[in-house]
C-alpha cells in the first residue's frame, strides 16, 4: 500500500515506542533526567495533551497524489519543517553524542540547534551536514567572555538561539531523588576549553535583560538571533521591538517552571502578534507528525523536538525523524493538504470543555 511503502522498524512504529525502547536501555538517573521535569510535571503533561484538544478538519476530494513537505529555515531548504531542539549532553545516551544526532539530521535534511552544553564540539557536529541549517543555543553566562567564546566557535551556524527561560534550573525532583551526577570524564567542549566545570562563570547570568543583551550580541555577532522560551504576548512584542529575527514558543519541554500553559495554547495567543513581523517556531510536546501539522495550522513556520531525538539515540535518531515525516505526510494526504503552505487554521477546530467543537 502506498503509505506503507517506506518501511520502518516493526518494533518502533511511533515516538512512544522509541521512548519505551530508550527508557529500558538507559540507567534510571539519566532516563528520569530526560523523561521528567520539575515538581508535578503539570506542564510536561499539558504540552502533550494540548495537541489532543485540537482536532483536524479534513478537506475532501483534493488531489494528494503528490505531497510536498519541504520548507525552509534561515533561508535554507529543509525536507520538512522540523528541527532538533538544543538538548544537553547527548553522550549520556550514546558515545557518539551530538555527532550521531547531527548525522541523523543531515541524513534526513532537517535543521539542528546545538546546546551550549553539547558533549561534542560544534565543529565536529556541524561537519556531518554541509547542507542543513544549524544554529547554536546559548545562555548568557556569568562570565561574558565564556559566552562570547562559545559564539566564536559557531562552526557554520546560521543563528544563535538565546534561551530566555532558564535564569535558574527548574526544581526537578528526580535529580534530587536519584542524586543526579555527571560522569567524571564528561566535558562541554564549547564552553569549557578555557574554563573549569567548577568555575562559577559557567552558570547562567540570572541578571540578564534583553534591552542590554541583544545590542551586546548584535555588536559581537552577525548571525540571526532568535529567542527560545517565549511564553507571553508582551514578550513577543518586546522581541519585535528589539528587532529579533525569530522566536521559539517553548517551555523547555515542561522542564523549567511547572504550571505554565502548553506551548500550543501559547502559540495560538501569540501568532496573531508575530505573523509577518518575526519568524515563529514552537517546541515542547511534539510526539507525532499530526502534532506538527497542528502547530503549522496555528501559524508556526517551524517545529522542534527535544526528547524524541534524545530517545532516538538509544535506537536511531534517523528512525525517529523518519517516523515523524511519514506521519506528517499521511496527515497531509488525509487532510487534503498538498504542501506545507496549504496547512492553515481552516484545518483545525478546538474541543471546548463543554464538548462542542469551535472553529479557530
Ligand atoms: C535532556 C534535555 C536537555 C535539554 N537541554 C537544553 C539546553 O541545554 N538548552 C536549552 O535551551 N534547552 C534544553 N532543553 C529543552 C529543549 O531545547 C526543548 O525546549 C524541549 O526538549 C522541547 O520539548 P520536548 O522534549 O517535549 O520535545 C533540554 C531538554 C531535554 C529533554
Ligand atoms: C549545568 C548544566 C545544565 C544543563 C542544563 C540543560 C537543560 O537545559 C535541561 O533542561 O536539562
Amino acid at each position: 500500500m502506498a503509505n506503507r511503502a517506506e518501511e520502518l522498524d516493526p518494533d518502533v512504529c511511533c515516538i512512544d515506542d522509541l521512548k519505551s525502547r530508550a527508557s529500558v536501555q538507559l540507567p534510571q538517573m539519566y532516563r528520569d533526567y530526560y523523561n521528567e521535569g520539575p515538581m508535578d510535571l503539570l506542564t510536561l503533561r499539558d504540552n502533550e495533551a494540548a495537541f489532543d484538544r485540537y482536532k483536524i478538519r479534513p478537506k475532501i476530494l483534493v488531489d494528494v497524489n503528490y505531497i510536498d513537505t519541504s520548507s525552509e529555515l534561515f533561508g535554507t531548504k529543509v525536507s520538512f519543517p522540523l528541527g532538533l531542539s538544543p538538548t544537553a549532553m547527548h553522550k549520556l545516551a550514546h558515545p557518539d553524542g551530538e555527532v550521531a544526532t547531527s548525522r541523523a539530521a543531515a541524513a534526513t535534511g532537517i535543521s539542528m540547534v546545538l546546546s551550549s552544553y553539547s558533549t561534542c564540539s560544534i565543529e565536529d557536529a556541524t561537519a556531518q551536514g554541509l547542507e542543513i541549517p544549524y544554529a547554536m543555543q546559548m545562555c548568557v553566562l556569568k562570565d561574558r567572555k565564556i559566552t562570547l567564546h562559545l559564539e566564536a566557535r559557531r562552526g557554520g551556524c546560521k543563528a544563535l538561539f538565546l534561551s530566555v527561560d532558564n535564569a535558574v534550573l527548574g526544581k526537578r525532583l528526580n535529580e534530587f531523588r536519584n542524586k543526579f551526577e555527571l560522569p567524571v570524564d564528561m566535558t562541554w567542549p564549547n564552553i569549557l576549553s578555557h574554563s573549569s566545570v567548577h568555575s562559577d562563570g559557567v552558570y547562567y547570568d540570572a541578571g540578564m535583560n534583553l534591552e542590554e543583551t541583544i545590542p551586546w550580541l548584535r555588536d559581537n555577532s552577525n548571525l540571526q538571533i532568535w529567542l527560545k522560551g517565549v511564553n507571553r504576548a508582551d514578550d513577543v512584542q518586546l522581541a519585535i521591538k528589539l528587532g529579533l529575527d525569530g522566536i521559539v514558543i517553548s517551555n523547555h519541554g515542561g522542564r523549567q517552571l511547572d504550571g505554565v500553559p502548553a506551548t500550543l495554547d501559547v502559540l495560538r495567543e501569540c501568532a496573531p502578534i508575530a505573523t509577518g513581523k518575526v519568524h515563529l517556531a514552537i517546541d515542547s510536546g511534539i510526539r507525532r507528525g499530526s502534532d506538527i501539522s497542528k502547530a503549522l495550522a496555528l501559524d508556526a513556520s517551524h517545529c522542534f523536538i527535544g526528547r524524541a531525538a534524545v530517545w532516538g539515540l538509544a535506537k536511531g535518531v534517523e528512525l525517529g525523524i523518519k517516523i515523524l515525516l511519514q506521519e506528517l505526510r499521511i496527515t497531509m494526504a488525509l487532510a487534503g493538504c498538498r504542501s506545507i503552505k496549504d496547512i492553515d487554521s481552516s484545518f483545525l477546530s478546538v474541543l471546548q470543555p463543554n464538548g462542542i467543537l469551535a472553529k479557530l
